[in-house]
């Protein structure tokens, strides 16, 4: 199917992972590719400042991977910075208990790693794939103790979130208020968590482009990351 053109009234909300970047085994070391901030600065510039990386990473990492020139919603949408504000995490971290609980599921599986961001929590187990259903199990009997919490899978992580932590509301919100407000959203992601927004760019009118495989709701489909940044220059 054709991509859609990228023209001045559209409002761009793109994930970071696995669609800006590629996936990589440690996600300290993830950057923008060369040229990639100025493009999309240049490309935010274009659609009147209406272009926001949207993400599961923590709004304090995001910002040091993604410029200050453009909206930066981390936390899977629990914290927003806008262009030339200093990314803040909302005060607030998961229940202790919830925490601990967790903690003590890496300390069980060496080659595991807990990134703490908050209210969020991201449970990678990139290193022992096989391990994968155990610690599921492990982190569902957990967290029924936390209803206010859900499980969200990734790719090779699982992450312990709030309910509100939901790319769809967050580009909702976005979508209500200005520069934003009066566009038509396009929403490029490549996991589950990017599945909501893309759902909710769909409800108002907007469209949604999947990056790589797996089921999804949006009508459109690109390769990899290369493909996404090909879009991006040359769909006008
Ligand atoms: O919403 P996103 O921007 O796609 O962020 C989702 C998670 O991305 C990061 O983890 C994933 O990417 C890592 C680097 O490529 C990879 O090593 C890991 O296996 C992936 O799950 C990030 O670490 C998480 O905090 C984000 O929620």
């Amino acid at each position: 199917m054709t991509l859609p053109s990228l023209s001045p009234d559209h409002a761009l909300f793109l994930d970071f992972d696995g669609t800006l970047t590629d996936i990589q085994d440690d996600p300290d070391t993830v950057a923008l590719p060369q040229g990639g901030a100025e493009a999309l600065v240049a490309l935010s510039a274009r659609i009147g400042g209406a272009l926001a990386v949207i993400s599961g990473r923590d709004v304090m990492d995001l910002q040091t991977r993604v410029p200050q020139e453009l909206w930066r919603i981390g936390g899977h949408g629990l914290d927003v910075a806008s262009p030339g504000e200093t990314a803040k995490r909302h005060e607030g971290s998961a229940p202790y208990d919830l925490l601990n609980g967790v903690r003590g599921i890496e300390a069980r599986h060496p080659g595991s790693r807990l990134e703490e961001k908050g209210r969020v929590l991201a449970f990678h187990y990139r290193q022992i794939p096989e391990h994968a259903d155990h610690i599921e199990g492990e982190l569902r009997r957990l967290l029924s103790d936390f209803p206010s919490y859900r499980l969200q899978s990734g790719k090779m992580v699982f992450e312990a979130k709030p309910s509100e932590a939901n790319k769809g509301a967050a580009l909702a919100r976005m979508m209500s208020a200005p520069p934003f407000e009066g566009r038509t959203p396009i929403m490029v992601g490549d996991d589950a968590t990017d599945e909501d927004a893309m759902k909710t760019a769909l409800e108002i009118g907007g469209t949604a482009i999947k990056v790589g495989a797996g089921e999804t709701v949006a009508p459109y489909r690109m390769d990899d990351p290369q493909a996404v940044w090909s879009w991006l220059s040359e769909k006008w």
